[in-house]
């Protein structure tokens, strides 16, 4: 099973929203789909999910066109948390049954162990939940599910920590016990990072990177110590972030450090460090966006 995104254009009204996508995401995998606001997530999700029809391109889940097409659209799952909920009148429990209609794959059982992990009263009203515990529905319904492709758009939105951190370790089961696609679009980059095996950066509409997490982290490192020192180390190197934290000085670089380098920078009392996924993420969009 695969879906294959291929040459995707995306326009609405006259605007351009998305420009010759093209990606190939496989089962047994989480991917990370990172983007600054207004990159083109939630509008590529879209498009999977067959909310809305791409102007160029294709879309296919094992090789079958996933617009409107009912065999296949039953095993994507897109989440997201509604912007209002007023209108929710639904018990919990009913609106885990409405959830599951059309879902063949779905769990009963262990949506109902999960709202109790979350500890969701389903004897209330959806909408008379907190958000945060909205969000806890909302991730239970796509956890689930088992669909083959699950995509959670910023489901964590309103969670508070304890919440986030089970939503975390339940992904990472829900992968293993099945061989799914799972599609996070996150801001929150440094709590999700461990969570992803690849990473797709959306920028201004384009797909900026799609790389193994591992490999993309490898591409550099960062430096901190005392400013001139620092500035020494890469001085003819590829910075391509500085930051300052009070006297210290950090750089961020992209490339290798060889055993000569590991020896001079101890020397220096310079901390090497592997990248952190939101410093790359940051820096890459940041560079992009000033055209450098
Ligand atoms: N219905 C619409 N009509 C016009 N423009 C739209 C519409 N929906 C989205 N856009 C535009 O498409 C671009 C991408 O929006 P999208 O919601 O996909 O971004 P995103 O990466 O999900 O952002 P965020 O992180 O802020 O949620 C934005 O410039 C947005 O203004």
């Amino acid at each position: 099973m695969t879906l294959k995104i291929e040459n995707v254009d995306l326009k609405i009204k006259k605007d351009t929203i998305l420009t010759d996508i093209s990606l190939e995401l496989e089962p047994g995998k989480i991917y990370g789909l990172l983007g600054r606001n207004g990159a083109g997530k939630t509008s590529l999700l879209s498009l999977i999910a067959s909310y809305r029809k791409v102007n160029a391109g294709n879309i296919t889940l094992d090789g079958k066109k996933v617009y409107e097409q009912d065999d296949v659209m039953q095993h994507i799952n897109f989440l997201y948390n509604p912007k209002d909920t007023s209108a929710e009148n639904d018990k919990v429990t009913e609106y885990i049954e409405s959830g599951m209609i059309f879902r063949n794959d779905f769990d009963k059982e262990y949506a109902y162990r999960l709202l109790d992990k979350f500890d969701i009263d389903t004897g209330k009203a959806y909408s008379a939940l907190s958000q945060g515990q909205q969000a806890a529905v909302t991730a239970t319904l796509g956890l689930a599910s088992l669909s083959k492709v699950t995509i959670f758009d910023e489901v964590t939105n309103g969670m508070d920590a304890p919440t986030r951190e089970l939503f975390y370790s339940e992904v990472l089961e829900a992968a293993n016990r099945e061989e799914r696609i799972i599609i996070l679009s996150t801001h929150i980059i440094s709590e999700m990072e461990h969570l992803f095996d690849d990473i797709i950066m959306i920028h201004k509409g384009q797909v900026l990177l799609h790389e193994p997490t591992y490999e993309l982290l490898e591409k550099g490192y960062t430096v901190a110590g005392k400013a001139e020192r620092v500035r020494a180390f890469t001085e003819n190197k590829n910075v391509i972030n500085v930051k300052f934290l009070g006297a210290l000085q950090i750089d961020t670089v992209l490339g290798r450090v060889t055993p000569e380098e590991m020896d001079i920078a101890a020397d220096e009392h310079l901390d090497i460090s592997p990248l952190k996924l939101q410093e790359m993420f940051i820096s890459l969009t940041d560079k992009q966006k000033d055209g450098k």
